[in-house]
């Protein structure tokens, strides 16, 4: 399944935040969002989740969503969001529950994500024995259990440290890498972008609109730390956006 943005719109109250947003996000693909502070990275986000829908334009749903699929737009929050009392397995057993799944069905699905996220050996451990990179695997397997068209991904990594970012970028390629997802990535970090994004969408400052699309043809599997072409490419990223998040910057100070 593919989403296309069409012509998209939002205003809170006497304030615009988002004008004629046009953007096409394949299957399949990582599109990475970035732009200055408050330019409407995370409201763009919620309005391709349905949370919430744009004064004008359209959220287009292309074709259907993968078979097996629980939940088309799935979303993976910079707070992990797990339940403290729940296991890792009880954690990513819930969405299936609120499915009516159970047994061994559920087991086999668990297996699965849990596999894939590599936690297999974590499954009875609670929230608080793990650390901050593993809890953010959990949320990731918890939304790869319900098999969704795309994963809309809010700053999925910046409450980590540097170290285990890294480590948590190595992850998503492997994991992309075996089996592609489709992702809608908001991120302040541009070196996350270059690593992850297919496709880089860079907004302007409030109210957001497309500055540029840079796309990136560089496998993924292929994208290793400090390399010289993605570098090359956050530079032009940090130029296009340089005076405006200064400005925004700025704009938040004066509140
Ligand atoms: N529910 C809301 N009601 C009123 N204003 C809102 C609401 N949600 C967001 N805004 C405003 O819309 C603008 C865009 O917010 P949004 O969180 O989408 O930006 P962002 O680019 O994700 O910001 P950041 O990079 O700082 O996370 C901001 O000025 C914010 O204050």
């Amino acid at each position: 399944m593919d989403i296309r943005l069409d012509a998209i719109s939002h205003s809170y109250g006497d304030t615009e935040v988002l004008r004629d947003i046009s953007l096409e996000i394949p299957s399949g693909r990582i599109v990475c969002l970035v732009g200055p502070s408050g330019c409407g990275k995370s409201t763009l986000l919620r309005l391709i989740g349905g949370l919430e829908r744009p004064v004008a334009g359209r959220v287009l749903q292309l074709g259907a969503p993968p078979e097996g699929c629980l939940n088309p737009l799935t979303y993976v929050f910079q707070d992990f969001a797990l339940l403290p009392w729940r296991s890792v397995r009880g954690n990513v057993s819930l969405v299936l529950e609120d499915h009516g799944i159970r047994g061994h069905r559920a087991d086999a699905i668990i297996a699965d994500v849990l596999a894939r996220t590599r936690l297999s050996d974590f499954a009875d451990a609670l929230p608080r024995q793990l650390s901050g990179g593993m809890k953010q695997r959990v949320a990731i397997a918890r939304a790869l259990a319900v098999d969704p068209a795309v994963m809309l991904m809010d700053e999925p990594l910046s409450a980590l440290d540097s170290q285990t970012r890294e480590l948590l970028m190595d992850d998503l390629i492997a994991l992309w890498t075996r089996q592609p997802f489709t992702s809608v990535y908001v991120t302040h970090n541009l070196a996350e972008a270059v690593r992850l994004g297919h496709r880089i969408v860079v907004l302007s400052r409030r109210p957001g609109q497309i500055r540029e699309v840079v796309e990136i043809d560089k496998p993924l599997s292929e994208r290793g730390f400090a390399d010289a072409d993605l570098e090359r490419t956050q530079k032009h990223l940090w130029d296009l956006m340089r005076e405006e998040a200064r400005a925004a910057d700025e704009e938040l100070l004066d509140v």
